[in-house]
């Protein structure tokens, strides 16, 4: 089956305007099927030895919500402490949740030991099954994104506080609690990039040719 150029620009026009969303959430609620659909792109994601680690919880209740919000709000004040005092003052400006404000939660587990000890692709490094389930989170915020919905990672948080708000097992790992909703509007660039946090690298700076090399200052041998 061939991509059309018109289908891989909707690809590409996806990639490149998919947001951290925080603070546009609107609360009209994501109807099952859009819900659905979502789910079942991040369910085809790849995965180490098609061990599909992954599950989803779905998050609608509002106590629920505030619990995880009132863990954020301790995580979000014991980090402020951890950057210099420019950067401290800064980091506590931000907005960096959206967990009231958006319709749904969606908080990503993965079961390392799904399909018994031994997986295809795990034997030698023990972590691919998380990264494959960071695959299934990627999936999900693309096709989110592809349906007009918005998608903000709270990593802010004490895995204790979602384990005991959801209810989530010791043996299964968190990989992610996302808000997703629609949106006022999707900004143009990342809100870390245009409040001044990080620039976007240079894509150049990221390529490496035949060996790893290090990052060279305007092309000129400075360093
Ligand atoms: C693993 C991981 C964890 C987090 C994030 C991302 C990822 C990949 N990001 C979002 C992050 O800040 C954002 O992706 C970058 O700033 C780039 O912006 P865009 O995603 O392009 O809008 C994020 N954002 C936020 O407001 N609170 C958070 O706790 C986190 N945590």
């Amino acid at each position: 089956m061939n991509i059309t150029e018109q289908e891989r620009d909707a690809v590409y026009k996806t990639i490149f305007s998919r947001r951290d969303v925080r603070g546009q959430f609107l609360p009209e609620p994501i109807s099952q099927q859009v819900i659905m659909r979502i789910l079942k792109a991040a369910h085809h994601a790849p995965s180490v030895g098609f061990m599909q680690p992954w599950d989803f919880i779905l998050v609608q209740n509002a106590e629920t919500k505030q619990a995880i919000k009132n863990g954020f709000e301790q995580a979000h004040q014991a980090s402020a402490e951890m950057f210099t005092q420019d950067k401290s003052e800064q980091y506590r400006q931000l907005k960096l949740e959206g967990i009231l404000e958006a319709p749904l939660g969606i908080c990503i587990t993965c079961d390392r030991s799904r399909n018994g000890p031994v997986v295809i692709g795990r034997t030698i490094k023990p972590e691919m099954d998380l990264y494959s389930a960071v695959c299934a989170v990627q999936n999900l915020w693309l096709a989110a994104r592809a349906e007009n919905l918005g998608v903000g990672w709270v990593s802010i948080i004490e895995d204790e506080v979602l384990r005991s708000a959801l209810g989530i097992p010791q043996d299964i790992d968190i990989i992610a609690y996302l808000c997703i909703g629609s949106v006022s509007h999707f900004k143009d660039k990342p809100e870390l990039e245009t409040a001044g946090w990080l620039p976007r690298r240079a894509l150049e700076e990221a390529i490496h040719h035949d060996a790893w090399q290090p990052h060279q200052v305007n092309n000129s041998s400075e360093r």
